[in-house]
């Protein structure tokens, strides 16, 4: 007869469950534990039925490079990993102070698509420095012909008008008149798996109130719909000021709640404000 401890301590992970704006991830400690899930077991990992659920997985790992203070990984509910989550990196920034691996206010990490620094601010949001949004075809990646703040899309017959743009992720920006009607998960599917975006995107569908403020539903690669997508929130303040439509500081209104994104314009980077929440601690059998 096995010991439970024993059990637990050879094969269980330990994980906090935690949320930006309803936008929901499992968060693992790859440094005080080995974490080495493969696709399957996220999969089963994120399931909403038989799993824990979440959107999105997330990975706190030692930094490869001497100026970052952590490797900062993410993997969609479809097991695939990608290279940019900016809902998990508020949540990144909380799970790592109250874990005690860090008391820095502001935190450098790194990403399969570059670094990143998060702050958390004194009323406990954290503000992410996003990096500067990319609008090369090959940095995205997106097929067209020349880059430009707008693109027509043929989708089942119908020409769609939207912007393509990486923020170390693939996405694409509609504007349509109102959110609630919006064809998200009739349209998101399709564009997100269009041939166009040969790695897939995440599709926004963004209804601008004024110069100022936005709302925003998100069909998420790899997720589907989610309560929020900070990336694509970012993406969609980008495209609006690209159209000339916004100014430079905007809130975003998602269905899980309100973002704040700032950018100044091309070169600069997109700064992105909101909250995260830890919600329970758990062990996930392996
Ligand atoms: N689905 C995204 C990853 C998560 C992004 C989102 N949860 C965010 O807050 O930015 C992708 O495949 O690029």
């Amino acid at each position: 007869m096995i010991a439970k401890t024993d059990q637990t301590a050879r094969s269980a992970l330990n994980f906090t469950k935690m949320h930006g704006l309803g936008n929901d991830f499992v968060v693992f400690d790859g440094i005080r534990q080995r974490v080495h899930l493969t696709p399957e077991q996220i999969r089963a990992l994120a399931d909403r039925h038989f799993g824990i659920g979440c959107d999105q997985i997330l990975l706190v790992e030692p930094p490869q490079s001497p100026d970052c203070d952590f490797r900062y990984r993410i993997f969609n509910a479809d097991g695939g990993e990608v290279a940019q989550c900016g809902n998990g990196a508020r949540c990144f920034a909380v799970f790592v102070r109250r874990a005690g691996l860090s008391d820095k206010d502001v935190i450098q990490v790194e990403t399969q698509s570059g670094q990143m620094q998060l702050r958390i601010l004194e009323n406990g949001e954290v503000s992410v420095n996003m990096g500067a949004p990319r609008f090369s075809p090959e940095a995205i990646p997106f097929k067209t012909q020349e880059e430009g703040p707008e693109y027509l899309l043929e989708v089942n017959h119908d020409t769609l008008r939207l912007a393509a743009l990486s923020m170390g992720n693939p996405h694409a920006v509609l504007r349509v008149p109102d959110v609630v009607t919006a064809p998200v998960t009739q349209l998101g599917p399709q564009i997100e798996k269009h041939p166009d975006f040969p790695q897939r995107c995440n599709v926004g569908f963004m209804e601008i109130c004024d110069r100022s403020h936005i709302r925003l539903r998100v069909w998420e690669r790899g997720a589907g719909e989610t309560l929020a997508c900070g990336s694509n929130a970012c993406a969609a303040v980008v495209a609006g000021i690209r159209w000339g439509a916004l100014d430079q500081a905007v809130a975003v209104d998602l269905p899980g709640g309100q973002l704040h994104i700032q950018w100044a314009g091309p070169g600069q980077a997109v700064m992105m404000t909101g909250p995260a929440q830890v919600v329970f601690d758990g062990t996930w059998p392996l």
